[in-house]
């Protein structure tokens, strides 16, 4: 059994007077203990739906989310004392996550699985390379780095199973991002926690993740070891991502490439058109809409 289990997830927004938006288009996925897998897409692809209802912030339509084997319960209500310690989300802005008005030990205090004084919260800031002082200060008095290890340490204090981490890095700026990164995926291997990292960065997910997955208008259409993933995307979508990475050196001076034009082919019954050319990739409309 794997801690992380993910059945035909299906996740709709219902906005009155518009059609539903179905942003999780039946999802299946496994995360296994130790195991670090990357999930990528474009903005809106519907990553963050998923991760929302893995930890039981999105309720799911129809499909199952199992946490050590436990369903999250679709409403998310009678699950949550169980689920809330197992699963842990760590979002993209710590800032938002944090209380700003608690000091930092206190906070890590607040979710330490069982009795753990302040010999843990002092084991758990050092885990993340903080010192044991952070925790009488405050979390405006760090960097938006030193802010997402806190988040990272609070989310480790209950002992999780599962972490879901949405953008983890993105808000950090470039010289602080692969250590956060890193010291988030080598924490949870060594933990034996399920890591299911969300972003739309494919060339940072390939430093950390074990296995990627490509999620595309709702569905994940490759999942793969990330060396398999990187040098033979089986998926026009994932050829599409991976050819959008801007390359470093003697390439960065050749004449851009024009953007081109394909068609992938997302489910049985639905194909679209992705624009992509170097730096980017825009899907463009249904060709064929069920
Ligand atoms: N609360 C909501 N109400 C209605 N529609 C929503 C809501 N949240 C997300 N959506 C829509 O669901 C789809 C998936 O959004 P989601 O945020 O999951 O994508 P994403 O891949 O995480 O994007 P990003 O990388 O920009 O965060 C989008 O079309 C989005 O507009």
């Amino acid at each position: 059994m794997n801690p992380l289990e993910v059945e035909d997830a299906v996740v709709e927004y219902r906005v009155p007077g518009k059609p539903s938006v179905r942003a999780v288009a039946g999802v299946s996925l496994t995360v296994a203990a130790g195991e670090v897998v990357g999930l990528v897409g474009e903005s809106g692809c519907g990553k963050s739906s998923l991760g929302r209802a893995i930890v039981g912030l999105n309720p799911l339509d129809s499909g199952r989310v199992l946490i050590d084997g436990r369903p999250i319960s679709p409403l998310g209500r009678r699950a949550r004392p169980v689920a809330d310690r197992a699963v842990q989300m760590v979002f993209q802005d710590p800032y938002s996550s944090l209380n700003p008005r608690r000091r930092v030990g206190r906070q890590i205090q607040d979710a330490i699985a069982g009795r753990g004084g302040a010999a843990r919260v002092a084991e758990l800031l050092e885990s993340v390379g903080l010192p044991a002082s952070a925790a009488a200060r405050f979390p405006h008095q760090f960097s938006g780095g030193q802010r997402q290890r806190i988040a990272i340490a609070r989310a480790l204090a209950s002992e999780p199973r599962v972490i879901v981490a949405d953008e983890p890095v993105s808000a950090l700026d470039a010289s602080t991002r692969l250590q956060v990164a890193g010291l988030l995926s080598e924490t949870a291997t060594a933990q034996g926690v399920a890591l299911l990292m969300i972003s739309h960065d494919l060339s940072g997910l390939r430093v950390i993740a074990d296995r990627i997955a490509v999620m595309y208008f709702g569905r994940i259409v490759e999942v793969g070891p990330t060396d398999a993933v990187w040098s033979n995307p089986r998926h026009p979508y994932t050829r599409a991502l991976i050819g959008a990475i801007p390359r470093l050196g003697r390439d960065a001076q050749m004449p851009a490439e024009p953007p081109r034009r394909e068609t992938v082919v997302v489910g049985d019954d639905d194909a679209r058109l992705v624009e992509c050319g170097p730096g980017h990739v825009v899907a463009a409309e249904a060709l064929v809409a069920s």
